[in-house]
């Protein structure tokens, strides 16, 4: 159902144009063909609200009757553009490198090309007509078509699966079809709809400069251009045309607006298997009464069986920073992402609860969202616009969600940023965030995140890209906003040395999914999965001989798509027997707020 005023709009006009398309002809046909010599070239009147034409023939009928033609066109222009534009794009991934150039270096110079120029160009050679004017549309829009093919089969192309399918030789052409194509055609059809606005547009345009339709045919564009002349006398004869193309446009343009707006937020991917439907609502259970976080049953699914996160489930309590810690590609940045509400199209998260201080956190508007929850990311630049003042990003926060002004909302950044310890607030609100330093940059990214009241801080790496020094001074900080502010922190790390400084509570993922749950202060000497252990071995300390190669896990992580049924860890474990890689342990509790999933331990 539709639901914001626009998705309304273009759905009565898009109803409104196909109804018109089916009934118009049969029912004002005959009226619109009638010849009157009587009333030739005549203005509005009660017998023709629009007035007539040359031959006396009414002009709202040929108006209503023009609909279903202009339609047609249109679609038969759309269609061509995106059956050229989809070849044009997917035939870099199956051409050799340098054909591959070729096409690739057409489409940039085509989609530079002004559109109109290139169907008008098209139509001539091709021959005046509504054929010539609709081969003309399709070809002006096939270089958009191409582009977005390539963008988006370029970035299914890093996809574990298909990265997976040509290392198992997969013919290009069927990598392709198989894998990429049925992946990609949501955001093509959902670019089909806008396109379809456009090209009756631009059919109306073409018929407009004669180039289109010729009599006895007529559509919207011709209708408009036999009227056009008679403009300052009658001006009614082209009010018609003109608001029917308008209406037209509007409607398929909002309708695709609606589609890719919806699409973005669902993020189903086209054409396969969708991952398992969420538990029932009540396997969520009654929200945590103490809980600032609670996530139950959290998994990402890519397409293609990619389960990065699965079935994850922690909670966060006041006051509290809880660490998650893991390897490269553990799902430690999907789980963040997943809370935020972050996940990039095509990803899919589903839960059985996802609840900040007890509210379902989909149900939490902008502005509860904008201000209960602050993300600090790994790199500062990502958060930070770098053509605005730092002063001026930050009061945005208080002007569009507090309701301040804008005065107030730059003091309220001024002192944000002195209570993360910039030296000189005002004057580093006054600067650009690349006249900052990293660790400058990354300290107002946490006061963009206290310009709020957040209730949770969610920090994804914040220090990776920090000097040892600067990662102290960053660490310190967070520690001590989250003491003065009450909000609690999800810390998240490689790092369980820094994991270890900081939290008080961690959580260990593996190929996505907990293995461990533990107080900080276990960690050492307490922890009691292989792999937790593992990675406290690894640290060095006081006796480690330096002079040595520091301990690493042999072996590597398995990646999302070749985790198997049992614990994923269990190809390296010395303790593993047949059934850790056959069973999956389930995470059991193992002492005073200690969870682990081993079966070897359990
Ligand atoms: N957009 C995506 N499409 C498909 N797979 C993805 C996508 N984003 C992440 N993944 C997969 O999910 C896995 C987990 O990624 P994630 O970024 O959460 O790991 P991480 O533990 O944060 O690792 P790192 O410390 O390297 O950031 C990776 O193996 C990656 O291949």
């Amino acid at each position: 159902m539709p639901r914001t005023p626009s998705a309304v709009v273009s759905a009565v006009l898009v109803t409104l144009m196909v109804v018109l398309a089916i009934i118009g002809p049969p029912i004002w046909g005959a009226a619109a063909e009638k010849i009157d010599a009587g009333a030739i070239l005549q203005g509005a009147s009660a017998a023709h609200p629009l007035g007539t034409d040359n031959l006396g023939r009414d002009l709202l009928a040929r108006v209503l009757v023009a609909g279903r033609y202009s339609l047609v066109l249109a679609l038969a222009a759309t269609l061509i553009g995106a059956a050229i534009g989809v070849v044009l794009g997917a035939l870099p991934s199956v051409l050799p490198r340098r054909g591959a150039r070729l096409v690739t270096g057409t489409v940039n110079a085509l989609v530079a090309f002004p559109g109109l120029l290139l169907a008008m160009f098209t139509a001539v050679v091709s021959g005046m007509g509504a054929r010539g004017a609709v081969l003309g549309i399709g070809v002006a829009i096939a270089p958009g078509f191409a582009r977005l093919t390539q963008t988006l089969a370029a970035s299914v192309a890093r996809a574990d699966y298909v990265l997976a399918a040509r290392m198992l030789g997969l013919p290009r052409h069927l990598v392709l079809s198989r894998h990429v194509l049925p992946n990609i055609a949501e955001p093509l059809l959902l670019n089909l709809t806008q396109a379809l606005g456009g090209a009756l547009l631009g059919l109306a345009g073409m018929s407009f400069l004669g180039l289109g339709v010729q009599p006895p045919d007529f559509d919207w564009g011709r209708l408009l251009f036999d009227g056009f002349g008679r403009i300052y006398v009658t001006p009614e004869v082209a009010i018609g045309p003109v608001v029917a193309i308008a209406l037209a446009g509007i409607g398929f343009n909002l309708l695709g607006d609606t589609l890719a707006r919806r699409a973005a937020r669902t993020a189903v991917p086209a054409g396969r298997a969708e991952p398992e439907p969420p538990p029932a609502a009540d396997a969520a259970g009654v929200a945590d009464p103490e809980a600032v976080l609670e996530v139950r049953e959290l998994t990402v699914a890519f397409p293609g069986g990619v389960t990065p996160v699965r079935g994850l489930s922690l909670t966060v309590r006041p006051g509290e920073i809880v660490g998650i810690v893991g390897e490269s590609g553990s799902g430690k940045s999907l789980t963040a992402a997943a809370i935020g509400g972050l996940v990039p199209y095509p990803g899919v998260v589903t839960h059985a609860a996802l609840r900040l201080s007890g509210r379902d956190l989909a149900g939490l508007s902008q502005k509860e969202l904008g201000t209960g929850l602050a993300m600090v990311f790994q790199d500062p630049m990502a958060s930070l616009n770098p053509a605005l003042r730092v002063g001026g990003q930050l009061a945005e926060v208080a002007t569009v969600h507090q309701g301040a002004t804008r005065a107030e909302g730059l003091r309220r950044a001024v002192d944000r940023l002195g209570h993360v310890h910039l030296p000189e607030p005002e004057k580093q609100a006054r600067r650009h965030p690349h006249e900052l330093s990293g660790g400058m940059r990354q300290r107002a990214v946490i006061a963009m995140g206290l310009m709020g009241d957040p209730q949770l801080i969610i920090a994804d790496e914040p220090t990776t890209a920090l000097d040892v020094t600067v990662q102290r001074q960053i660490l310190r900080l967070l520690r001590e906003v989250v003491e003065e502010s009450g909000a609690a922190a999800l810390f998240i790390s490689h790092d369980i040395a820094v994991v270890g400084e900081l939290c008080d509570r961690v959580v260990v993922m593996y190929a996505g999914r907990v293995v461990e749950e533990l107080p900080v202060s276990s960690l050492a000497g307490g922890a009691a999965h292989p792999y937790t252990r593992a990675l406290v071995d690894s640290l060095p300390d006081m006796e480690t001989d330096r002079s040595l190669p520091l301990a690493s896990i042999p072996g590597t992580q398995p990646a999302p798509a070749l985790v198997g049924e049992g614990c994923a860890f269990a190809g390296r474990c010395a303790l593993a027997t047949p059934r850790c890689a056959a069973e999956l342990p389930p995470v059991v509790e193992y002492g005073k707020a200690h969870l682990v999933a081993c079966w070897e331990v359990t």
